[in-house]
Parts: structure tokens; sequence; C-alpha cells
């Protein structure tokens, strides 16, 4: 099998915490991390080695963005500057119900992964319609993903009802079964779409098939106020009474929380998608992520999808969370830089129930590395790297992506998609969605 030996400026492997290497290099050998030391000892105990250097570069973890609608891509900018609610049923439905099929799926999220690769992100945690799409896409571009299989209520084109959505997920994890870098998650959208029997088939479904639960909870005020009228208890209550939370869960947003909600989510170990831009876009709120850490909760960063955020951009994200926290809790000291990368990295693995295979760099983990090349005028001089990876860098500095091993992006360039190609598919969904429904008028 051949090796590599990664010879960068720095590493920053995550475990073990606030740790930087440097005059050491990173080997791989097929998908996995075989050796982790110093420069001089690889060399020698590896002559035969492929030798990338990478003088000027950091590396780190590919990034885990823990919740997203790839092939929502297709739809950025499509509607901005709107509520939740009206942003859905005025006009996301809308399009969704004219627009989304397994080709739309499968180009969208193409063009997600390679802006997601491009910007050093090397697994989701998706969650949408077509669900073999999603699985095909990644397949075809070398990404690491978690599909969720969306579920809700109302038909689509993709199903008709809740059993329908179900059905097709049941199948399309069987047609998928084996491959190495796709898994599975059941979807049902939030509280507000699906009803209690639904849930209380996926929960023991999630249960016999060894699958976890990805669900928007808890988003925005109206999610909660419309729970206590319809059910007479917020959201979260009503989800716990029915066993939600003693599935394996990722609730994505948790913006309103309250403190007993937080000791509850702590209590049952549920991991919290954290979106802090999508949230601020949709002026659903800040979610109290100071709190939710200290109370124990393993909370990962997502982007959400490309129409809410607009970017898939998980060192925005990252920054973003690291400095939210900071002002909505009057603490400075809140989300310190090597705590906002863990949350990028190593929490989005636990979340997904990855951790011993990926979200930091260590012997016989997956070589899911990215490369950031330090040597501009925004990062330099550098006195800590983990410093200018959360607060000063950008996505535009990632030069290289390896997943599991295999180099997707090299020295700025796709490996593993043709990008030519991949904006060209963009464009012409851009013809068919513009001449089919009439622009946003707020
Ligand atoms: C059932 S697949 C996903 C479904 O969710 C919609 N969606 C995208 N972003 C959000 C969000 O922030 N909250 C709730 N729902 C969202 C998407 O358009 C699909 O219909
Ligand atoms: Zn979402």
């Amino acid at each position: 099998m051949s090796v590599q030996i990664l010879l960068p400026r720095w590493i920053i492997p995550v475990i073990p915490r606030h740790t930087v290497y440097t005059d050491h290099a990173l080997v791989i050998q097929g998908e996995k991390i075989i050796a982790l030391q110093a420069t001089a000892d690889a060399l020698s105990r590896y002559p035969s080695a492929e030798i990338i250097k990478l003088p000027d570069h950091a590396l780190m973890p590919g990034m885990i963005n823990l919740h997203t609608h790839s092939a929502m891509t297709l739809l950025r900018g499509f509607a901005d500057d709107l509520p939740l609610m009206r942003w859905l049923n005025e006009h996301i439905w809308p399009a969704e119900g004219t627009h989304v099929s397994d080709e739309f799926v499968f180009d969208g999220t193409k063009l997600a992964i390679a802006e997601m690769i491009a910007g050093g992100t090397t697994c989701c945690n998706d969650m949408y319609f077509h669900h073999g799409a999603v699985a095909r896409a990644a397949i075809d571009t070398q990404f690491r993903i978690t599909v969720g299989c969306s579920i809700l209520e109302f038909p689509t084109p993709y199903a008709s009802n809740a059993d329908d959505y179900i059905r097709k997920a049941l199948a399309c994890r069987d047609e998928f079964i084996g491959e190495d870098l796709v898994q599975f998650t059941l979807a049902p959208h939030a509280p507000y779409t699906v009803s209690d029997a639904t849930f209380r088939r996926i929960i023991t479904l999630a249960d016999e098939l060894e699958l976890a639960i990805h669900c928007h909870i808890h988003e925005s005020a109206d999610e909660i106020a419309g729970s206590l009228k319809e059910y007479g208890v917020r959201p979260l209550e009503r989800l716990a009474e029915l066993g939600l939370l003693d599935s394996p869960l990722i609730a994505a947003h948790m913006v309103h929380t309250t403190e007993s909600e937080i000791a509850l989510l702590a209590k049952k170990g549920i991991h919290i998608a954290h979106n802090p831009a999508s949230n601020l876009k949709l002026a659903s709120g800040i979610a109290p992520i100071s709190q939710q850490l200290a109370a124990g909760i393993n909370v990962g960063i997502g982007t959400d999808g490309a129409a809410s955020n607009n970017k898939l951009d998980m060192f925005a994200e990252m920054r973003l969370a690291a400095l939210l926290a900071k002002g909505q809790s009057d603490n400075p000291e809140a989300v310190p830089a090597w705590q906002a990368l863990e949350m990028a990295t190593i929490n989005g693995a636990t979340a997904l129930g990855l951790q011993d295979k990926i979200g930091s760099l260590e012997v016989g983990k997956q070589a899911d590395v990215i490369a950031l090349n330090l040597a501009q005028a925004g990062t330099q001089p550098c006195y800590d790297p983990i410093s200018h990876l959360v607060y000063a860098a950008d996505r535009t500095q990632v030069s290289d992506v390896w997943i599991a091993g295999r180099a997707v992006y090299r020295r700025h360039e796709h490996q593993s998609l043709n990008f030519a190609e991949v904006l060209s598919t963009a464009r012409h969904w851009q013809g068919k969605i513009q001449d089919s429904i009439a622009p946003q008028t707020n």
C-alpha cells in the first residue's frame, strides 16, 4: 500500500487538546494515519514514501459540517432576508416542490461537495430528499457523508406520506450498506412537520436498525409558540415524552433552550448541531452554546443549507461560533480558539458516532486531513497557529485535502470531481429555476 509523508510547518492534531507539533511528519498508508512523528524519524523509516512538502502550511483534521442540506446549493440566493417560516412556506418549499428530483439532488450535492472540499470540509451530516442521489454524489466525489433520510407528513414529488418516506429511507440504507464513506440517519424534519405517531415509528426503527436520528429542534420562537398552541408543551417536552431523547439524537439548532432543557439534553447525551450564520440570517436567534457546552453537551458546528447561510464555509462558521459565544455570554473567555476547533472537528465526529475514525489526527484514524497555507498577509506573523485557524484564516487558504488517505484537492485543484462540469451544471439549473418561478418580492 502506498505511503505518503506530509511535511508541514505545523500539525494541529486536535487531540491532545492545545497541541501544536513542529518538525513533525504525518504519515499516511492507504486510508489511515500510521505515524505522527519527528520528521527525521519518518523519513528514515519510510524511505520509499511519496514526500509532500508543505513548508508554510498547517495540517489539521478535516472539518465536519454537522448540519446541512447539500443540494440546496442550487437555491442559494433564491430567497433571502426572511424569517424561517415565510422563507420555507412562501419560497423554498414551493421551489423544492417544482424542481427537486434525483437529478437536482445529485447535481446540487456535487456542487456542495466541491465547495466543502475546497473549504476544508471532509465530512457532512446531510438531510434532504432523494437520499440515494445524495449518497451517489458523495461516492462519486470520494466525500464522507452521513445521509439524513428526511421524513415528514406532507407529500412532495419524492414521497407521498410519512410511510413512503420511511420505506424509501430503509431501501436506500440497504442499497448502500458496505460503502465506507457513507452512513445513514433517520431525519424527521422538525416537530412541526412530523406527527407523534411518526416520531414513535422512527424511534422504534432507529432502535432496531441502530441508526441515529437527526432533526431540526427549537430553531425559532415561532416553533415553540406553535407547539404550545397545538400540544400545550414546548417541542422538547413533547419529544421527551415520545421517547426521542432516549435515541442517539443530533438536534440541529437548539437556539431556544432554557436552563432545565439544557440539563435534560446533557443528561440524555443529546448532540447539538449549532448553525450560527443561518440562525442569524433567518433571525432565529443566538443559541446559548457556552451554557450548553458548560453543561457537558457535545456541540458541533453546521452551516445549514446554502439557501439560508448562504455559504458552506466551516472556517467562517467556526469563527462566528466563537465570537457569538463571547458576545452572548459577556465573557471573552467563552469558546476559546481550541474549543471552537474541537467543535468543528472532533465534536462533529462524536455526534456522528465516528469519533474513533475521524475528527483528529491520531495514529489508526482515517486520514481525513487538510492543509492551509498560512504564508499570507492575514496570517503572518504566526505566534499560535490554533489562534490563526479560528480567528484569522479563511477557507481560500486551504490548499490540499485528503479524505480516507486520498488526495481529493491538490494545490487548490479538485482531484475527485470535474469542477468545470460542476459549474456548468449549476448554471444549467439556474436557467431552469429562473424560468419557472417568479423572483422573490419581500
Ligand atoms: C426534509 S429535508 C430538509 C427540508 O428542510 C428544509 N430546511 C432547510 N433549512 C431549514 C431550516 O433551517 N429549518 C427548517 N427546515 C429547513 C429544506 O428546505 C427541506 O425542505
Ligand atoms: Zn436545516
